[in-house]
Formats: structure tokens, sequence, C-alpha cells
């Protein structure tokens, strides 16, 4: 791997007093660690409240640390001046924009803070902008505003660009669109931080996923090799059957090592099987019980299958 852009090492971070807990402190961030290479997408992953958005911030000089190391082109953010700011491009979640602006004057006034700006008109274009480019901020829909955020962003043309939850409130054509843009600086060789919750988005832009969750950073690869993580196989089965009273259907889990659950009376759901072994002798089983079965497919493993495991893992230890 190149050299990381952005380096986070143990970082903490605490909020508080809150007053509904007697005034103590939250401990909101309790180890999470990452790094972000140029020319890559780097993906940080996890639920809602897992601490992501506060990350980004200490990464962005915007919250300070209260334990741990961060760093961004060799410096630290929270110390850091304007040089280093307007090497930094930050799309915010809330979008962050100034609600009484324009898009168009706004993104102009921006891009004059920068020497060598890009192209004010080739992003409004690219992002659809200019048919609300003189309405006011606050009337714009969230996906409007999330584009006018996302054009700001890239101003600058930075070396390293923050994006949390760059997909949020997007119609699909205009998802598309900021993917594109998303693996096009990617290629220009822009380190690329993200965040989201959804797996998909996970799947189709990142180079690098860091899973956090409760503050804490608890798995980290690329999709392939998360997914192939954990000693289950890489495939899983399903199945899914009807069966009569009375027949011994827990006998299936023996036969299988699968894990069986009743949806609804009288139909079950087998998953989690490994191999076609499993599949033959489940289907004599089946015939044997005249069970007749609706469903019956191995598929590989997705991120959410392993986001799913790692986050159960992490709440019983
Ligand atoms: N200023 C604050 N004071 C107290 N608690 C806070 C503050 N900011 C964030 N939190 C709490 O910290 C936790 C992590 O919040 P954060 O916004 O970082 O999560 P996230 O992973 O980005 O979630 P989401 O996907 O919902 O945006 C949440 O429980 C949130 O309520």
């Amino acid at each position: 791997m190149l050299q990381p852009s952005v380096l986070v090492r143990d970082l903490r971070k605490d909020f508080g007093p809150v007053p509904s807990l007697d005034g103590r402190m939250v401990k909101v961030l309790r180890g999470v660690n990452f790094q972000a290479a140029p020319g890559e997408v780097t993906t940080l992953l996890g639920s809602n409240g897992a601490g992501k958005s506060t990350t980004l911030s200490c990464a962005q000089g915007l919250l300070k640390p209260d334990g741990g190391d961060v760093t961004v082109l060799g410096q630290q953010p929270y110390r850091a001046g304007s040089a280093l700011r307007s090497r930094v491009g930050v799309m915010l979640q809330d979008g962050g924009l100034p609600p009484s602006a324009r898009p168009l004057a706004l993104l102009n006034l921006v891009a004059r803070m920068y020497q060598h700006p890009a192209s004010v008109d080739e992003l409004a274009d690219r992002l659809g902008i200019h048919a609300f480019a003189h309405t006011n901020i606050r009337r714009l829909s969230g996906g409007q505003k999330q584009r006018v955020a996302f054009a700001a962003a890239l101003l600058g043309k930075p070396e390293v660009l923050f994006l949390d939850e760059p997909s949020a409130g997007l119609d699909p054509q205009s998802r598309q669109i900021v993917f594109d843009m998303i693996q096009e600086q990617r290629a220009l060789g822009t380190c690329i931080v993200l965040t989201t919750h959804l797996m998909d988005d996970a799947e189709k832009l990142s180079d690098r996923v860091f899973i956090i969750d409760r503050g804490q950073t608890v798995a980290e690869g690329t999709v392939a090799q998360l997914t192939s993580w954990s000693a289950d196989a890489s495939e899983s089965g399903e199945l899914s059957f009807e069966a009569r009273p009375g027949l011994p259907v827990e006998e299936l889990t023996t036969l299988s090592g699968g894990v069986l659950s009743e949806a609804a009376p009288g139909n079950y759901r087998l998953s989690k099987f490994a191999s076609p072994a499993d599949m033959v002798a489940l289907s004599q089983w089946l015939d044997a019980s005249q069970a007749m079965p609706t469903t019956m497919a191995m598929r590989k493993r997705t991120l959410e299958d392993v986001f799913l495991e790692i986050a159960e893992k992490s709440r019983d230890e």
C-alpha cells in the first residue's frame, strides 16, 4: 500500500457531561483505527450511531480528539492551519451549507478561495445544479443539497476527500453520477474516505473497508477479504420448506450444521449450511419426509452477512 494520506490510531472521543446519564461522559470513540491511501476509496462502515461521523469530524479537525493520533497529509488536523484545509475537501452529513445562500453563487464564492479551483460550471453541469442554481439552499430537497455539498467538496481539487454518507437522499440517477465522480477522483490519485451504513455503497465503491461498531474498529479488509472472513465458508446455503406437524425437523441441523428457524407455523428456513454435499443430504431428507422445498440455493456471502456476524460477535465479547 502507498504511504497513507490519513492515519488514525486508537482514536478516542468523549462527549458530555450528559444530564440524562447523571452528568457522566459518553465514550463515543473507544479505539478507532484506520488508514487511507492516495488513489483509493476507504470506507468506514457502521450502523447508526457507531461513531463514523465523529471519527470524520476528528480527521477533518472539527473536533479535538481525547486520545490517540490523527494525521492527515502528515499533519494533526485539529492544530493545522488553512494550508492543510486547502488540500482537503469535506462533505458533511447535513450538508453544512448556509441556508440563505444560492447554490451557484455559493459555489463561485467557494471557488474564489482556491488558487486553482475546479470549474464551477462543469461541476454544476455534471451534478444537474443549474436546474436549481438560484433557489435558496433552505428550499432545496435533501438530494439537491447533497449535490451542492458534493460539488463544494470537489472545488479545491483536494488531495484528501472526506465524504460523510455521500449517497444519502440521492435518487438512483444522481447516485450513479456521484459514484462515477468518486471513481474519477480515485483515478486522479485523490485519497477518498467515506462513511456509509449502506452495504451496497460499500461493496460498489470501496478499495478497503473498516467496520466500526460502538466506537471501535472491529474488522478491516477489502470487500473480498471481508466476505471470506471467519471460519465459515464464503458461500452459504438457504433452504425454505413446508413440513407437516410432527416431522423431526430439528434433525436437519445435525445433518447440515445449518441454523433452523420457523418463519410461520409449518414454514421453516434453514440457513448457513456450507456445502453442496449438505444440499444432497437435505434433499434426501425432504424426499423421505415428503416435505416440500420452496427455495433451495447456495449464495455468496455478502458484506451484509459479514457485517451482521461481526457486529453480533463483538457484542458477545
Ligand atoms: N455532541 C455530542 N454530544 C453527545 N453525544 C454525541 C454528540 N455527537 C455525537 N454523539 C453521539 O455519538 C454517537 C456516535 O455518533 P456519530 O454521529 O458519530 O455516529 P454515526 O456512526 O455517524 O451514525 P449515523 O450513521 O447515524 O450518522 C451517537 O450515539 C451520538 O448520539
